[in-house]
């Protein structure tokens, strides 16, 4: 069962997402939004590197390939890192919205074992917004973007100002982002101006 959790239920006054008419083109990868990110970014030895698609609507696809540095129980992955690729591909659909936001709720079931070397396609939607408050679904499927579902997760994300990051980041990672102009080009297509 998903979505159990009533405070992912949107509210009746919620309303459907809107597209930004700046987000990237359906079928445009996204790229990393922080080279050091887990989930996503380069600069890291054991990250996921999950590279994410602009879908239509305010839909995302991505890909991750589950390495022998993300097992749980031998040969399979943990599931705090399928959990990490959910929340990462579910954070992404925030560059379809142009809104700076971080998860505040993450509800993961966890269907099937995830062998290591699988490949994890996982797709996720906005499904409704209301105020600063963004619901979200997202699935893992294995064996092809039609395979069966290995998990899946309801999410709440919730949208913050830059400042979050800049008040509660460490000083020294803050500095090298403000310092880095590729970083800062990343972070106007979320319409930040740090
Ligand atoms: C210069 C440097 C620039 C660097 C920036 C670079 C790039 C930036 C761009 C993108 C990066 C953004 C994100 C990263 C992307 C992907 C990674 C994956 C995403 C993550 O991995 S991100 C990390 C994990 N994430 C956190 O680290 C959050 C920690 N947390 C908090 O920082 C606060 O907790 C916060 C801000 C969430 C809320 O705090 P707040 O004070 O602003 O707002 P408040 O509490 O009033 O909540 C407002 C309404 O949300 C409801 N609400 C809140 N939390 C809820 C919950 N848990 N369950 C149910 N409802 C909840 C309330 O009930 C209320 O609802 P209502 O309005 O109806 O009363």
């Amino acid at each position: 069962m998903s979505g159990t959790s009533s405070t992912l239920r949107p509210p009746s006054d919620a309303v459907a997402p809107v597209r930004h008419p700046d987000a990237p083109a359906p079928g445009e990868l996204l790229g990393a939004h922080y080279e050091h990110c887990f989930g996503c970014g380069g600069g890291q030895v054991h990250g996921l590197r999950l590279a994410a698609r602009a879908g239509e609507g305010v839909r995302i696809t991505a890909e991750f390939t589950v390495q022998t540095a993300h097992q749980g129980a031998p040969g399979l992955a943990h599931g705090g890192v399928l959990a990490s690729a959910l929340d990462e591909t579910l954070g992404s659909l925030n560059w379809l919205l142009r809104t700076i936001a971080v998860t505040g709720r993450l509800e993961t079931d966890f269907v099937r074992p995830v062998p290591v070397d699988t490949v994890l396609h996982l797709e996720a939607e906005v499904t409704a917004v209301a105020g600063r408050k963004i619901y979200s679904t997202a699935t893992g499927r294995i064996g092809g973007p039609d395979g069966p579902v290995a998990v899946r997760a309801d999410a709440l994300f919730i949208e913050v100002k830059v400042d979050h990051f800049v008040d509660n980041g460490r000083q020294e990672e803050i500095q090298a982002a403000m310092n880095d102009p590729d970083q800062i080009r990343r972070a106007r297509a979320f319409e930040v101006n740090p």
